[in-house]
């Protein structure tokens, strides 16, 4: 066992370096779960883990996949949030999506885990750190999007609009400066690609960080990222609330009316189809099973386009 966190990330460091440095492929496996889950790689680690090329990269995704389920199967106990959705028959994937720095990772310990140390941090791809927390009634995943990632990331970014059964979009309402590269991410991957959000897919917009002077209120955002493009958001449920995560403000509204949407849509289906089988399912996947779905979207790993086609 590898024993305090800062040895854990010492010596992921050094790992990570020799793979950098020897492009060795070296199974993941033998490292310490513990490893990749108990800490936020530093952004050391980061900048490491981007020289690594990418057919090595990709060598470690079958591992992290047998990781997964037993780090899955630990599950934590409802938050005054999450126990939002118990009404919601079947178990959706909710996934945060946003910019760097918008604050959903402070959601996701503030609100939806009751303990920051319970989330799950793991790294899909290099350079992208998905958490995760499952709670009874339903899984949550953040998503970082835009800034200066390889193409191939957009594949991974529209799998996760895709695969979510609600996409949060957590938008730094205060930074004006990254609003429109927001707009754009938002809407190339999530709303017209036709590989992004499914056109039923409720979209809930928390406009935060409120509390900050140059913050825009929530009918500003709404008119800048809904009302512009109201094309593009269809016919799908969609709602904008003004959120301060560092304070709780509006938090609870906003999580109220994306649960309630989902519940109200659930209990449609059933209606027109009594069988229950729908897209939202009718059961709590397993962790393998959820593992499977989540990761399956990892397209750019598992159909990598095939030479001289
Ligand atoms: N003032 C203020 N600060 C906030 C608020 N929400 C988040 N923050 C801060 O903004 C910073 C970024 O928040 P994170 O939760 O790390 O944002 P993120 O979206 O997970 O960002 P990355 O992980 O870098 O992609 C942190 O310092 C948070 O404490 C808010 O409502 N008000
Ligand atoms: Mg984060």
């Amino acid at each position: 066992m590898l024993s305090s966190p800062k040895h854990q990330e010492r010596i992921l460091h050094q790992f990570l370096n020799n793979m950098a440095l020897e492009e060795k492929q070296m199974p993941l496996t033998e490292i310490d779960e513990e490893l990749i889950v108990s800490k936020q790689p530093s952004a050391e680690i980061r900048n490491t883990t981007n020289k690594i090329a990418p057919e090595t990269r990709n060598s470690w995704f079958p591992s992290f996949r047998s990781i997964f389920p037993s780090l899955l199967s630990k599950e934590q106990p409802g938050t005054t949030i999450t126990r939002l959705f118990d009404n919601v028959p079947g178990y959706p994937r909710i996934a945060l999506i946003g910019l760097d720095w918008g604050g959903k990772s402070l959601l996701m310990e503030k609100f939806l885990s009751p303990r920051s140390k319970d989330i799950h941090r793991i790294m899909p791809t290099i350079g992208t750190i998905v958490e995760m927390v499952r709670s009874e009634t339903a899984s949550f995943h953040t998503y970082d999007i835009g800034g200066c990632r390889p193409k191939s990331y957009r594949l991974f970014d529209r799998a996760m609009y895709r695969e979510a059964e609600a996409v949060v979009f957590v938008i730094d309402a205060n930074d004006r400066d990254r609003a429109l590269e927001a707009r754009e991410e938002l809407m190339m991957e999530g709303l017209l690609d036709p590989q992004g959000m499914r056109k039923e897919t409720p979209l809930l917009i928390l406009a935060n960080k409120q509390d900050l002077p140059n913050a825009r209120n929530a009918e500003q955002i709404k008119t800048f990222f809904v009302d512009s493009i109201s094309t593009s958001i269809g016919d799908r449920p969609c709602n904008v609330f003004a959120t301060t995560a560092t304070t709780g403000e509006g938090i609870e509204d906003a999580f109220r009316w994306l649960a309630s949407i989902l519940a109200e849509r659930t209990n449609n289906e059933k209606t027109s189809n009594p069988t229950g089988q729908g897209q939202y399912g009718t059961k709590r996947p397993t962790p393998e099973e959820e593992i499977q779905n989540v990761w399956k979207t990892c397209t750019f790993v598992e159909n990598k386009p095939k030479v001289g086609t």
